[in-house]
């Protein structure tokens, strides 16, 4: 065994049929995982296999068309919200390199006239792919009820009852992003995905089987995250980390290139940001204040949607 395999490091699966069987001991691992880690792997997630492979599949489809077919579905100094983000774009906060990956990201629908479109652009929809609309809506719509589900169990963790996020997240300006890494030629500069932290509340993470995630530990060990197959891995965002006063802890993390014998191969991932609706207030909770952990954040209250805007800017979104 080496010092990179030290067999206490690792990330025990949560089982989400636990969420149903005992739910106190479902939010016990998942909390206590998020609390040591700020990651938590998920198994027996539940979710839909044929929503999941029709959205997967679509987006393959996509990524595969020609480079300026692609673009017309590029919409720059929008934030990437919507539509895609091409290869190149999107850099770690700080970081020399943009990172080696191209997106597509959907994003909530609401009826004409509704207060929260003011915050949230159209999605838009490429004519090239059939179904793409409604088979990435509906990988959308499944993440957002089991992010929701992951949410019951933090918020039981954190002893602020159950249905504490219900609705602070409910209208959330949450985006899945379906993300595409191609191969990388041998002694390409730059990295897959540079180490960062994710803005948002939660974000439900599939397809990091494909191995090069990797978490940055407290001791600042980078650790493989490598989920078994099908398993969801799920970290916590900066807007969560806030609101908690760093009890759970938003933990870098980044996508390092591949070995040789994988080069050859593209990697496909689809995190789903679940964010707080657009004028939730993000302040520490009054049970995460105490003598040993003081308010790191004392006169610094932000809405949801100013956070984000900051933090876009800095990844050079927008
Ligand atoms: O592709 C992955 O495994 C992780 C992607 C990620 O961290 C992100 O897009 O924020
Ligand atoms: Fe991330």
């Amino acid at each position: 065994m080496t010092a990179h395999t030290p067999s206490t490091r690792a990330l025990e699966p949560v089982s989400m049929k636990l969420y149903d069987q005992d739910f106190q001991a479902f939010a016990d691992a998942l909390g206590a995982s998020f609390k040591r880690y700020g990651f938590a792997v998920i198994a027996d997630h539940g979710l839909d296999e044929a929503v999941i492979e029709a959205a997967i599949d679509d987006a393959k489809t996509f990524f595969a068309l020609p480079e300026d077919v692609k673009r017309q579905y590029h919409q720059p100094g929008t934030g990437g919200a919507r539509g895609l983000t091409p290869f190149g774009v999107e850099a770690a906060k700080g970081a020399a390199t943009v990172d080696l990956k191209e997106f597509w990201h959907v994003g909530r629908e609401l009826p004409e006239g509704h207060p929260y479109r003011k915050y949230m652009r159209d999605n838009v929809w490429p004519t090239e792919v059939e179904g793409f609309k409604p088979h990435l809506y509906g990988m959308f719509s499944a993440m957002d009820e089991l992010g929701a589900k992951v949410l019951r169990g933090i918020a039981r963790y954190l002893e602020l009852g159950d249905d504490f996020f219900e609705d602070k997240v409910q209208l959330g300006n949450s985006i899945l992003r379906m993300l595409h890494y191609p191969p990388v030629p041998a002694g390409a500069p730059g990295v897959r995905a540079g180490a960062h932290e994710d803005i948002n509340v939660i974000t439900l993470l599939l397809g990091a089987e494909e191995a090069g995630l990797q978490l940055k530990d407290a001791d600042g060990e980078w650790l493989d995250v490598a989920p078994p197959p099908g398993a969801l891995v799920v970290n916590i965002g900066d807007m969560l980390q806030r609101l908690t006063n760093h009890v759970l802890p938003s933990t870098s993390h980044r996508v390092i290139n591949p070995s040789p014998e994988r080069a050859s191969f593209a990697r496909y991932s689809t995190p789903f940001f679940l964010h707080f609706n657009p004028d939730f207030v993000i302040e520490s909770l009054p049970s995460t204040v105490t003598p040993d952990n003081p308010d790191r954040y004392v006169g610094k209250a932000i809405m949801a949607e100013d956070f984000l805007t900051e933090r876009l800017k800095e990844i050079r979104l927008i």
